[in-house]
């Protein structure tokens, strides 16, 4: 049997998954955690690696291996191919102000949308370098090179450290802010315009399924992609297909054909991993409220979904906005969570879990809104992630979303999707290898307008 690895690099984790390259079959795993904080040294991330790939027995015996990992983060190099300064993760909010410079410096959102799909939000790559630019000069002019969690730890498994290997693919080259994925290619006068003139090194974008170099043991290395390119590719996500996931960030993202442009910066324009599109809606707050709310209510994740199931739909009036971290959609970097409609009749941990539940749904339809907004067709809405093992949130979505809703066995889908590229970069084919799907439940309930309008007009 041909072996595989897939790694997902994501916010709290690193997870390793190895499979039969034919099938898709897992045969181990392993797992390690990422420290706390948006922002994170790179080693870290090349530590809690070793650490899920001991724990998944070594990859010795794997023929090729690829890495999907979070995306957006700013990992600065100097010209000997060290980190100039720990990794700005896509949830740190103090590039907001940057972004909104930015904005204005290109000429306001409709430049943006049109020069790489992307309206610069505080999570956009190119935003942390403005604010790198202007908070610590010094270290923007130690900076040779920027890249991506992805590209720098692929880069470390090929064993490299000349700028000149580094590499990317275009999925994850698309949430920088300057690169478009209409048209695939860098577009360095934004980087500059970020880094107030100076210039850096990117890496270069390989095709989907290129191998980038060998690892020390001779395994080829796969280009790598976003997390949330690595999940559709998972999927095998086709058009009208909607992947909902529940992790640290919420995301609703679908392949289209068609490049995303929303001057409203809801919508991103990023690339897929396949050579199409991805427009995808991200929210900074998703798996971490339900953790939040379990831990006041002092219950554990089991305990929080009975407690949701056993109130009532709209939880008896009350609301809660999850804002726990800020927002990236809307862009509310400075927002905090609240709860709206306490009165003594709601005010019991049932209808607390229910209202948090429901207020991290209702964002998600908004995003699906949004996708809609951008001609994207809604056949199937799939719902992965951490969160996705929440009983409450697979009940529920089918009525906030208005629609049926499918959740595939629960998994780790990025590091899957990692794996079959992994797969395709050995086989050398146009197309990726067909694998078996995984099974889905199907999970529908009336819808419940209702409890989107009230959780609307309370957030606005
Ligand atoms: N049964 C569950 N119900 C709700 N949330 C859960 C459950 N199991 C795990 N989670 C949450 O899912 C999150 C991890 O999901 P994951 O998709 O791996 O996140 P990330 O990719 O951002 O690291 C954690 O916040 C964890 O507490
Ligand atoms: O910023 C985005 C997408 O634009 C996030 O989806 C990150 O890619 C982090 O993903 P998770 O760790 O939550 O899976």
């Amino acid at each position: 049997m041909t072996l595989v690895a897939g790694i997902d690099s994501s916010t709290q984790s690193c997870k390793v998954m190895v499979c039969d390259a034919d099938t898709g079959a897992l045969v181990r795993e392993g797992k390690a955690s990422h420290p706390d904080g948006t922002e994170v040294d790179p080693r870290e991330w090349a530590s809690a690696l070793d650490d899920a790939v001991a724990a998944a027995g070594g990859l010795d015996d794997v023929a090729a291996v690829s890495v999907g990992a979070q995306q957006h983060g700013m990992v600065c190099l100097d010209d000997a191919g060290a980190v100039v300064r720990p990794a700005l993760l896509w949830n740190d909010t103090r590039s907001a102000g940057a972004a909104t410079q930015l904005v204005e410096d290109l000429g306001g959102p409709d430049a943006w949308a049109d020069a790489v799909g992307v309206v610069p939000l505080a999570a956009i790559t190119v935003s942390k370098l403005r604010w790198l630019a202007d908070s610590e000069p010094a270290n923007a002019d130690r900076t040779s090179a920027v890249c991506l969690p992805h590209d720098w730890l692929a880069w470390q498994l090929t064993g490299r450290s000349d700028l000149g290997t580094l590499a990317t693919d275009r999925g994850d080259a698309s949430g920088t802010g300057y690169f478009s994925a209409a048209t695939d290619s860098y577009r360095t006068d934004l980087l500059s315009l970020a880094l107030r003139g100076r210039t850096a090194a990117v890496p270069r974008v390989a095709g989907p399924a290129e191998r980038i170099g060998e690892t020390r043991w001779g395994a080829a290395v796969g280009p790598g992609t976003g997390d949330n390119a690595a999940a559709a590719l998972a999927l095998d996500a086709q058009e009208g297909d909607v992947v909902v996931s529940v992790g640290t960030s919420g995301v609703v993202s679908a392949v289209s054909v068609t490049p995303a442009n929303d001057p409203g910066g809801f919508v991103a324009g990023f690339a897929d991993a396949t050579g199409r599109q991805l427009p995808l809606v991200c929210t900074l707050n998703a798996a971490r409220v339900l953790d939040a709310t379990a831990s006041l209510l002092g219950v554990d994740h089991d305990e929080l979904s009975r407690l949701a199931l056993s109130a009532p739909s709209g939880s008896g009036g009350l609301v809660m906005v999850p804002y726990f971290e800020g927002e990236r959609t809307p862009n509310r970097p400075d927002a905090a969570g609240s709860v709206h409609g306490l009165r003594l009749a709601n005010s019991t941990p049932a209808h607390l879990a229910r209202a948090a539940v429901e207020g991290l749904l209702c964002g998600l339809a908004e995003g699906i809104d949004h996708l809609i907004a951008q001609g994207v067709t809604v056949r199937r809405i799939l719902l992965i992630g951490g969160g996705a093992r929440s009983q409450a949130l697979c009940e529920l979505a089918p009525a906030i979303f208005g629609a049926p809703v499918l959740v595939p066995q629960p998994a780790e889908y990025v590091a899957i999707g990692a794996c079959r590229q992994a797969a395709w970069t050995l086989a050398g084919t146009p197309e990726p290898p067909q694998w078996s799907q995984t099974s889905t439940r199907r999970f529908e309930a009336d819808p419940a307008p209702d409890v989107r309008e009230r959780y609307s007009s309370v957030r606005r």
